[in-house]
């Protein structure tokens, strides 16, 4: 009987915060301490608790960081001003701004005003598009995240077919660009696909970011595929489950990423890494 490979993210996070820990030393030791600005507006809990493990685990591997809570009722244009500050402070090598942001705030308008060489995110317009065109500079977490994961694991997507199901500018369109820079063959689904099952039981690798508790079951996906959980929702019972069955799924996948444990992991680990590569520079 095959036995299914489990995409640990946990373990190869650690892994990779091992030698960011290196890296900020070497650098601490040049007289360079790495930093980055988190900002988070309002009181979103599940936002509060990703700055929290992001202040913790930069902590650890020797990052600082430099905490901004502004409140629910901030403007556009104090966050705007803040953003400004910060991009020209030459102490500051990396800035973030938590999302979801607050209705009176366009996201866009945001992530469009942080300085590109300090956007560890890669949100800004020029860094997408530098990722569209095969020449990233910045990428964002979680798709960068996944393909590590998958490198790690020698899972080589070139020539595959990859169905990812979601398009947000997160995840699903960033890491439809990145599979595609990898040589697959990729579909981009989403909530208007008329035969989204059909086309995630073609998929050689499936990437599934809808944000649906346990939206893709066994019969959605064929013997032998590669699954990226990107999903994080609460069951009818309150547990944390992805936007995969994994129970269902798990025996007929090669490969899979638990929730928790998989994914969401990786997400800070390349946040922590692309600080420490724009201090380097
Ligand atoms: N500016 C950004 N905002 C948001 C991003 C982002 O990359 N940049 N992504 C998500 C939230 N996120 C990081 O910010 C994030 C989500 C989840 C995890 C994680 O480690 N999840 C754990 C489970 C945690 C739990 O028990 O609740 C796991 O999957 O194992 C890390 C980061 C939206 N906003």
């Amino acid at each position: 009987m095959m036995m299914t490979e489990i995409l640990d993210g946990r373990a190869l996070s650690h892994k990779i915060r091992q030698q960011l820990k290196q890296r900020t030393a070497r650098l601490r030791e040049r007289g360079i301490v790495p930093a980055l600005a988190v900002i988070l507006v309002g009181t979103d809990s599940a936002s509060q608790i990703y700055v929290r493990n992001k202040h913790r685990a930069a902590a650890e591997v020797g990052l600082a960081t430099h905490d901004f809570k502004l409140p629910e009722t901030t403007t556009e244009e104090e966050l705007l001003a803040l953003i400004a500050k910060l991009n020209v402070d030459p102490s500051i090598h990396g800035i973030l701004v938590q999302l979801p942001l607050p209705p009176q705030i366009d996201s866009a308008k945001i992530t469009a005003e942080i300085d590109p060489s300090k956007d560890v995110d890669g949100f800004h317009p020029l860094n997408v598009g530098q990722l569209f065109l095969n020449n990233p500079q910045s990428l964002p977490c979680t798709p960068h995240g996944i393909m590590r994961l998958l490198a790690e694991h020698q899972i080589d997507v070139a020539g595959k077919h990859a169905v990812v199901v979601g398009r947000s500018n997160i995840v699903g369109r960033p890491i439809a660009a990145l599979l595609l820079n990898a040589d697959a063959t990729v579909t981009v689904t989403h909530s208007k696909t008329a035969n989204l099952r059909e086309l995630t039981r073609q998929a050689d690798i499936l990437i599934v970011a809808i944000g649906r508790a346990e939206f893709i079951k066994a019969a959605d996906v064929k013997p032998g595929v590669v699954v990226v959980d990107v999903g994080m929702n609460r069951n009818a019972a309150g547990k944390l489950v992805g936007d995969v069955d994994f129970t269902e799924v798990e025996p007929i996948a090669e490969a899979i990423t638990p929730v928790p444990g998989g994914v969401g992991p990786m997400t800070i680990a390349l946040l922590l890494e692309q600080t420490v590569k724009f201090a380097e520079r």
